[in-house]
């Protein structure tokens, strides 16, 4: 306490985890000294407050101890389970060891041995640095002997008590002692067990807690009563009673009240017998009451959390529920994106498709009606062309006018150049040719050197101006760079729909006619099927 008071004067220069230590300190004065309700307060803000989780941990263990002996049972339980679930975080061997210890013990007041066994045991495997099993072994014989699972000759007595007295314990000592007394009662070795009690009584007593004197003299009466040492039984049945009543009621009390009773019955003192019965009657109802109350309370409290937990994994399956359903809906999103993409995908590869599809398509159909030389209509679409003109302008009542034309000596060119100049020529008589076409004329290669000219909207009137302009354009290529002087020249012939009417074939005859005409006239120059138009030396 003057240590207590000491720190309490330096607490300014502490910093705040000192303080909530110090708080903790003055928590277990207050619970040492009866002050329970004040430890408790105090526990109870370092819990709220404290940041170090271990001490929050001792605090709670302690804590649970002041609810105990103030019969605040199911509070006290409702901490026991907080601690088992901190349990598992805490680490530190010390602190581990004190709160095992604090919930064995209680969960032996409850009744519960075998989980008070099972976290004793846990005990030995947590022993912290510089000390010994005694605690632990404490705990362990506790519950064993509630549950009268050990024998009185077992080694664990004389190991504890041995390991204890090794660490001053003399209490806890004490305490193994009284444990195998009842181990020895139970297995009717009275003798044993009395010389037990007698041996170490003054011991006992010299600890100065009244509680375990009590206990131990209610014992020791009992077993003198047992053993028909009335006299004795009765002083320390008396003795051992407290001086003044206790607020919790305790069964070495009611253990007392016995002896007195039985003792006084057996001298034939029924009026003070009587007496007696009736205080016993009373303790052993208290001790009946708050052990029932303690077990009860245990037990509600196991409910109420199995219930939160039904809750807790119910909300938590809800949550999973929702979880599943939010990743199913993710998923079900990213899959239609990816089905869109593929849609995508499927379409624009469909599309190219079908776009080279119809390039080559479209290329295809150009080299069916195109010649593969020159690029103007091969002689199959220029009649396939010039047969729907026909039709058109016999329709409309216009008049067209078609050219044949041959180049001449062709077969010479040939062969005094070579085929591939024979061709340059074909190319580019064509080529001078579009100069002179318009964008309705059809323009045709009908066979070798031969090209078929079809001219909408045309009479004999304005034919020969235009097939003129051709011929002459043709031979004026002579001149080009790269025909090198070679005479190229083309003989035209023409016919008009005005004179062979619509039919193609028979337009083709008379321009046929007119261009063998032209050839016989002696080449380079246009003929009419009716009127041959000037002959016209090639220069
Ligand atoms: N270089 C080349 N020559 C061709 C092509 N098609 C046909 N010829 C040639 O053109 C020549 C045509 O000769 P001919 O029918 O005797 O007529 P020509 O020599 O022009 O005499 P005339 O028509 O009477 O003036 C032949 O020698 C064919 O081989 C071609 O695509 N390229």
């Amino acid at each position: 306490m003057r240590l207590l008071r000491t720190m309490d004067a330096g607490q300014a220069a502490m910093t705040a985890d000192q303080r909530w230590h110090l708080k903790y300190l003055h928590g277990w004065q207050d619970d040492y000294q009866g002050d329970h309700a004040s430890a408790v307060t105090l526990f109870r803000q370092i819990l709220a407050q404290c940041p170090d989780a271990k001490l929050r941990f001792r605090a709670r263990a302690t804590l649970i101890n002041s609810l105990n002996t103030t019969r605040q049972f199911e509070p006290a339980y409702r901490e026991l389970d907080q601690l088992m679930r901190d349990l598992p975080g805490i680490t530190d061997p010390a602190v581990r060891y004190q709160g095992l210890a604090e919930a064995s013990m209680l969960l032996n007041l409850a009744g519960q041995s075998d989980l008070a066994e099972q976290l004793a045991r846990q005990m030995f495997q947590t022993i912290p640095p510089g000390q010994s099993i005694c605690l632990a072994q404490v705990r362990l014989l506790d519950a064993l002997v509630l549950a009268a699972r050990i024998k009185a000759d077992d080694p664990a007595f004389p190991q504890g008590i041995e390991a204890c007295l090794k660490d001053h314990q003399v209490l806890l000592s004490d305490l193994i002692r009284i444990q195998h007394v009842d181990a020895l009662v139970r297995e009717g070795r009275m003798v044993e067990a009395l010389h037990q009690l007698l041996t170490f009584h003054d011991e006992v007593l010299g600890l100065g807690y009244a509680q375990f004197t009590v206990d131990w003299d209610s014992t020791l009466a009992s077993a003198l009563y047992r053993t028909g040492r009335y006299a004795e039984a009765a002083r320390y049945a008396s003795e051992g009673l407290p001086k003044r009543p206790w607020e919790n009621p305790s069964g070495a009390i009611a253990k007392a009240y016995r002896v007195l009773y039985r003792v006084a019955k057996q001298q034939g003192d029924m009026a003070t017998a009587l007496a007696w019965h009736e205080k016993y009657m009373d303790a052993e109802k208290r001790q009946l009451d708050a052990a029932s109350a303690s077990s009860l309370a245990y037990q509600r409290v196991r409910q109420e959390v199995a219930a939160k937990e039904r809750e807790l994994k119910g909300s938590t399956d809800e949550n999973r529920i929702l979880q599943l359903q939010q990743a199913l809906d993710r998923k079900a999103v990213e899959t239609s994106r990816l089905y869109i993409a593929l849609l995508i995908v499927a379409l624009a590869s469909v599309g190219f498709w079908l776009f080279r599809l119809s390039r080559s398509h479209q290329r295809y159909m150009r080299m069916a009606r195109h010649d593969g030389l020159t690029g103007i209509f091969n002689r199959q679409h220029f009649v396939e062309q010039a047969e729907r003109m026909l039709a058109s302008a016999q329709r409309e009542g216009s008049h067209l006018c078609l050219l044949l034309m041959d180049l001449d000596h062709f077969k010479l060119i040939n062969d005094a150049h070579g085929h591939g100049f024979g061709d340059l020529v074909l190319k580019r008589a064509v080529a001078v040719c579009h100069d002179h076409l318009r964008k309705n004329d059809i323009f045709g290669r009908l066979g070798g050197e031969e090209f078929g000219i079809l001219l909408p909207d045309c009479t004999l009137a304005n034919v020969s101006a235009r097939a003129e302009a051709i011929r002459i354009t043709i031979a004026e290529t002579s001149d080009d760079e790269d025909t090198r002087g070679v005479m190229i020249s083309a003989s035209l012939g023409v016919a008009s729909t005005e004179h062979a009417g619509y039919d193609l074939q028979q337009l083709m005859a008379d321009a046929d006619h007119a261009l063998y005409r032209a050839k016989r006239g002696g080449r380079n120059r246009v003929v009419l099927d009716v009127v041959e138009l000037g002959e016209r030396a090639a220069s």
